[in-house]
């Protein structure tokens, strides 16, 4: 079935920060979303990564965030952010490069404040958190809503997609974080090419790579995630496979799937259930969860074989600190 996991690397950094969770690592909530809650305007083709360049301050501050309310994972600020995007608004080859980093550096001194402070309190539930650094896929840097129809076009090939992740990888990978966060993969071609860079950079870090879903049963370009998850298996780079900034709702069902698929660790980190409007820029309203959904639903997804939930877009700190207490609750 190409279900086997073998030896693959960084595994066990991941597993030592799940059991110490209690069989379940936290993963924090939607970034952007906590931006514009504290007021940063992103409507803009760089979306999150703008703030990289106007306020990096706001950046360590949500990261804070989510720590106090219990995140085991910190996402590092770097989605929308990339070479290509920073030179377009002028910025020299140079500042870019160092924008790229310093996503991953602040993440990390959140990181190691946060717990500087903690690890001596008596009786705190917290652990010494990961920082994973965001990789967004090439639709978010279209920024025209591609991350979640998976259409690249016909101009767009793998030896394309590598080109467009390799030197953003390389940076993020210098700056130091635990781990790779490949997020809203929208098709299988992408995922095949983060793979093959993965192998081609000889990364040694873990990595996960997240697909978005518009159907709740296949990826946003309608190619199955068997197809997908035949491509991840046979890569010992990648520890972690699943879905974000999907509706909540379709998670059970895509645990369960990915039971079947593959033996890598599963995470799920949904948004909140409302819908991107890619033209628009803005979120739909439509079904969507509240913090007490969450709650109650957390557990349920980590009885079925996820070992890390969180939350994405339109998720805030209060819906990982509900989904915290409940998922570290001991008996
Ligand atoms: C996850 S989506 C809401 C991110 C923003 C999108 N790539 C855009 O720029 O429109
Ligand atoms: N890590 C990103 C994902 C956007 S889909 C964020 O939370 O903003
Ligand atoms: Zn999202």
């Amino acid at each position: 079935m190409g279900k086997e996991r073998g030896a693959t690397i960084g595994t066990e950094m991941l597993e030592d920060l799940i059991d110490k969770a209690g069989g379940c690592a936290v993963v924090d909530g939607g970034f952007a979303t906590q931006l514009e809650r504290h007021g940063a305007c992103i409507n803009d083709p760089l979306w999150s990564a703008l703030c990289l360049i106007k306020d990096p301050d706001l950046i360590k501050k949500v990261h804070l965030e989510y720590l106090e309310a219990g995140a085991d994972v910190l996402v590092s600020s770097s989605y929308q952010a990339t070479i290509p995007g920073f030179l377009s608004r002028g910025l020299s080859m140079g500042e870019a490069e160092e924008l790229l980093m310093k996503s991953v550096k602040l993440a990390v001194e959140a990181r190691d404040e946060f717990w500087d402070i903690k690890k001596d309190m008596q009786g705190h539930i917290y652990n010494r958190a990961l920082v994973a650094a965001s990789i967004g896929s090439y639709g978010a840097y279209l920024a025209d809503g591609s991350e979640y129809s998976g259409c690249y076009g016909p101009n767009v090939g793998l030896e394309k997609l590598k080109d467009f992740h390799r030197h953003r990888l390389q940076l993020l990978v210098e700056a130091g974080p635990d781990l790779l966060a490949f997020e809203t993969i929208p098709n299988k071609l992408e995922a095949q090419a983060c793979v093959e860079l993965l192998e081609e950079e000889k990364v040694e870090i873990p990595s996960w790579i997240c697909f978005s879903t518009v159907d709740g049963e296949n990826c946003p370009s309608g190619e199955s995630f068997k197809e997908c998850l035949d491509i991840i298996n046979k890569s010992n780079r990648v520890n972690v496979v699943g879905i974000n900034c999907a509706p909540p709702q379709f998670m059970e069902s895509l645990i369960c799937k990915f039971k079947e698929l593959t033996e890598k660790l599963i995470i799920v980190y949904p948004n909140s259930g409302e819908v991107w409007d890619g033209r628009a820029k803005r979120w739909l309203p439509s079904k969507s969860f509240g913090d007490d959904k969450f709650e109650l639903i957390a557990t349920r997804w980590r009885d079925l074989g996820a070992k890390l939930i969180g939350g994405c877009c339109r998720t805030t700190p209060s819906t990982i600190q509900a989904m915290s207490k409940v998922l570290k609750e001991r008996s």
